[in-house]
């Protein structure tokens, strides 16, 4: 099991003078909106409670004002939480002095903002090494940390350029290379990629799971745009004013929406890319099993007890033969022939295969397209009805 790297406890952030009395009130049943319009104070963060992976990308979603930058700025107390604990590894955040504070986001946590913020009469390696230079490190050692992280984001060859001479996509990697140079175990990414354009953003997301694949840290990313936290979350999390509604793989969420504000998030999203056979695939009654002396005659009438026009065969040890229909076994009959011969040649789905890549398959079909393991087994099957309400509506909840 992997390593808990950060656990959140029960943390609430109220903004205002008397956030305790808004603690208060809140455990007494009020409302936040009626919290805010009586005190003036406001609920960020409630009750936020939830553990991440040493290694994973954890992204926060949620619309804007629901409480995620917020809450990611509780992970290393650039806001004060006004109640609760947070854990990195194992030390209790919470309770650390100043200097015991300071220390810990120099050398264990990064954060790379949506606005660049690169110093502008600043060189590109004087940028990246500012941190460590904050920290006191001598320079040669500075400027090979930050050749180093600059390497890691394609940009080598800028250590001398200002910022200014650099595009948007190529600013946003200094700050990335920034936020590497101290080497962080962790790295808040607060809306990161968000200023930039599409295609370039769809780029650094590649090159941020690229890096991740080589250099496990553990990151927390910020992200109001679902497509962005399929492409790079491991897990997300869904907030909705102030609260942690929903934790889970894209495919979890996606099956298994917690609420109609989450399932609001995958209207237009490309579920496509995150949904595979296995997870639409459903066990059809009418299978047929292919048990000792299965002929012709009784696999009609076990179709017609299932009021069908065709079945699935399936050996014992449960691997997919074909599809038998009524038409071909009566076919067989006639001539007094085999239920093996009466097998309709029927290209099953791999259940990994994922909806985008089969979906023209199997609307070319006349039956629902049987799904089968890597080893070939059976394990259910997929209808063209079926497969496009996922792929129009993204969510599955029959
Ligand atoms: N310093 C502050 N003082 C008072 N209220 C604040 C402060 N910072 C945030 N809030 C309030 O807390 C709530 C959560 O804000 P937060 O910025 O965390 O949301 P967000 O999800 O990050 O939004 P966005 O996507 O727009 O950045 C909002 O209602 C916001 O108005």
């Amino acid at each position: 099991m992997s390593k808990k790297k950060l656990i959140v406890k029960n943390v609430f952030k109220v903004f205002g003078k008397e956030p305790k009395k808004a603690l208060k009130m809140l455990n007494e049943g009020e409302s936040k909106d009626n919290i805010f319009t009586k005190t003036g104070m406001t609920i960020g963060v409630q009750d936020a409670s939830f553990e991440i992976n040493e290694g994973e990308i954890f992204v926060i979603m949620g619309l804007s004002g629901s409480g995620k930058s917020t809450l990611v700025r509780l992970l290393n107390r650039l806001i004060e939480p006004t109640s609760g604990q947070i854990f990195i590894d194992d030390i209790d955040v919470t309770n650390l002095s100043d200097k015991e504070l300071i220390d810990i986001r120099r050398k264990k946590i990064s954060m790379v903002f949506q606005s660049f913020a690169l110093m502008p009469h600043m060189n590109i390696i004087d940028n990246v090494s500012f941190g460590l230079e904050l920290s006191g490190i001598e320079k040669d050692k500075r400027y090979e940390a930050a050749q180093k992280a600059l390497e890691q984001v394609g940009l080598n060859h800028h250590a001398l350029s200002f910022p200014d001479e650099l595009s948007g996509g190529m600013q946003q990697r200094v700050g990335l290379a920034r936020a590497l140079a101290n080497d962080p175990d962790i790295m808040l990414m607060d809306e990161a990629f968000s200023a930039l354009d599409p295609l370039i953003r769809t780029e650094m997301q590649d090159e941020l799971v690229e890096l991740q694949e080589k250099e496990k840290r553990t990151i927390v990313f910020i992200s109001h745009d679902l497509d962005e936290a399929i492409r790079i979350g491991d897990r997300i999390a869904i907030m909705q004013n102030g609260e942690v509604v929903q934790i889970g793989t894209p495919e979890e969420i996606i099956n298994e929406p917690a609420n109609d504000y989450v399932r609001s998030f995958f209207k237009g999203v490309d579920v496509t890319s995150v949904l595979n056979a296995s997870h639409i695939v459903k066990k059809t009654k009418a299978t047929i099993i292919n048990k000792e002396g299965v002929g012709i005659k009784s696999a009609l009438q076990y179709i017609g007890d299932y009021d069908e026009d065709y079945a699935y065969f399936i050996e014992k040890n449960g691997k997919y033969i074909g599809l038998l229909t009524v038409e071909s076994l009566k076919e067989q009959k006639k001539i007094d022939g085999n239920i093996h011969d009466a097998v309709i040649d029927e290209k099953p789905i791999n259940e990994n295969l994922q909806i985008g890549e089969f979906i023209s398959d199997v609307a070319g079909h006349a039956y629902p397209s049987a799904v089968i393991s890597d080893d070939g087994k059976y394990r259910g099957t997929i209808s063209k009805s079926r497969l496009l309400k996922v792929f129009d509506e993204g969510v599955d909840n029959e």
